[in-house]
């Protein structure tokens, strides 16, 4: 009996290359520890039923398994097949899931759960995270991470079909998701959930993992809380490409340079004892600047660089597919970091969130691993309400300090 288990996946920040890297320009993103997404994968009350749990944004539905057995079965696990997402889109428009919000959450589950484990019913997954969603910091990744490592857990348990479920499986499954949710992700977003760390990637290049530490790059989160979708701001820059790509294609190849240039001080600064903040202080700048005029910054986005400029902080960056959601400050001077911040959460509302770059990628507790106490204490978290991140941390995050023996 392989249930009930828990999977867990990081959150990320995109220090250079957003929206390039899908243009198959380098980019470079770093997991964060303390921004976790969980799901609790365990029995279900009702025989031969499949439920989808996600109190964070509401969506809970419960679905019959003869209902899932209609769509047709899927067999290129590298794209997304027309008629198969059609048959789930009807199922999920069936099911009375009309928020886009929860059709790509769902979309993305029913997704994977065609690919990986058809045959499987009876079984609930339910999903909490720490991370604020929809907000650049790689939500998606992280759900299409839990669920692609849940799933192939469940299916190397089938009938003792005992696959070996390598890091690079759990991300090609979690791509897969990402693609349900986004449409056209470049993938990095999934893969520095899945391995953590810090990554250089290019989509059709090479990918380095960066051994890099990052505990002396000393940024500041700001979540504006301006809610925007990675899918629609993704579509907005393929058709000012598609409309002017003499234009653009060289803002894109000068992103590539920028996270290419990045990269060796990164590298340069931690073989080293050379401090290389001014010059990637300019790299933020210049990036944020291109990234501006691919029209995919924010009025609440230029706010927070206006501040951290005009009190000399260091210069701010949206991360993620921008249009609000959150931004990274390098600080360099912190004379003026209290103003700083009591400005972003006092006078504009806004999250400041001071986390470490960095740490583990996917990790799971199996069914073995697991005592009564954990399960217990599991119960009683996944089944608690309004739950706060240090309450959620508590139980799950995994670290020093950790509760669970996460492998
Ligand atoms: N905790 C969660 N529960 C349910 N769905 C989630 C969760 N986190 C992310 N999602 C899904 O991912 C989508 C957000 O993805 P996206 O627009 O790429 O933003 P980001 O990845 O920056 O958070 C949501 O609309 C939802 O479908
Ligand atoms: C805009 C993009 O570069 C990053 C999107 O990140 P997020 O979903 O906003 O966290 C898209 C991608 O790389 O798939
Ligand atoms: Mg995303």
């Amino acid at each position: 009996m392989s249930l009930p288990f828990v999977t867990s996946a990081p959150g990320k920040v995109i220090l250079f290359g957003e929206h390039s890297a899908v243009y198959d320009k380098r980019a470079i993103a770093a997991s964060i520890n303390s921004l976790r997404t969980y799901l609790y994968t365990s029995e279900n009350s009702n025989d031969d039923t499949i439920t989808l749990d996600f109190p964070d944004i509401e969506l809970h539905h419960t679905w019959q398994h003869h209902t899932l057995a209609k769509i047709p079965p899927t067999s290129d696990h590298d794209s997304i097949e027309p008629h198969i997402a059609n048959n789930i889109l009807q199922i999920i428009q069936e099911s009375n899931i009309v928020n886009p919000l929860h059709i790509n959450a769902a979309f993305c589950f029913l997704y994977l759960y065609k690919c990986l484990i058809p045959l499987q019913s009876n079984i609930r997954f339910k999903l909490i995270s720490t991370s604020p969603i929809g907000a650049g910091l790689g939500s998606s990744a992280a759900i299409s991470v839990v669920l692609s490592h849940a799933m192939l857990h469940l299916s190397s348990n089938f009938n003792n079909n005992h696959t070996n479920i390598t890091k690079d499986l759990i991300n090609k499954y979690a791509f897969l998701g990402e693609k349900c949710i986004h449409g056209n992700p470049s993938g990095i977003d999934n893969l520095v959930s899945t391995h953590g760390g810090a990554i250089s990637y290019q989509r059709n290049g090479d990918t380095r993992i960066l051994d890099i530490n990052m505990n002396h790059t000393d940024l500041l989160l700001t979540y504006t809380k301006v809610p925007r979708s990675t899918k629609t701001l993704v579509a907005h820059v393929k058709t000012l490409h598609d409309s002017m790509p003499q234009i653009i294609e060289p803002v894109l190849q000068s992103m590539h340079t920028i996270a290419i240039d990045a990269e060796r001080l990164l590298l340069l600064s931690s073989s080293s004892q050379n401090d290389n903040t001014e010059g990637l202080a300019k790299l933020i700048a210049i990036n944020q600047a291109l990234l501006q005029s691919l029209g995919v910054s924010h009025e609440s986005i230029e706010r927070v660089k206006l501040l951290s400029d005009n009190l000399g902080i260091g210069p701010t960056k949206l991360t993620g597919a921008g249009g609000g959601g959150c931004t990274f400050t390098l600080i360099q001077d912190k004379t003026h970091l209290s103003t700083f911040k009591e400005i972003l959460n006092q006078d504009y509302q806004f999250e400041t969130i001071e986390t470490q770059l960095g740490g583990p990628g996917c990790l799971i507790v199996p069914r073995t691993k697991l005592t009564p106490q954990h399960i217990e204490k599991i119960d009683i978290l996944f089944n608690g309400t309004d739950l706060s991140r240090s309450e959620i941390d508590e139980i799950l995050l995994p670290g020093p300090n950790q509760f669970l023996p996460w492998d």
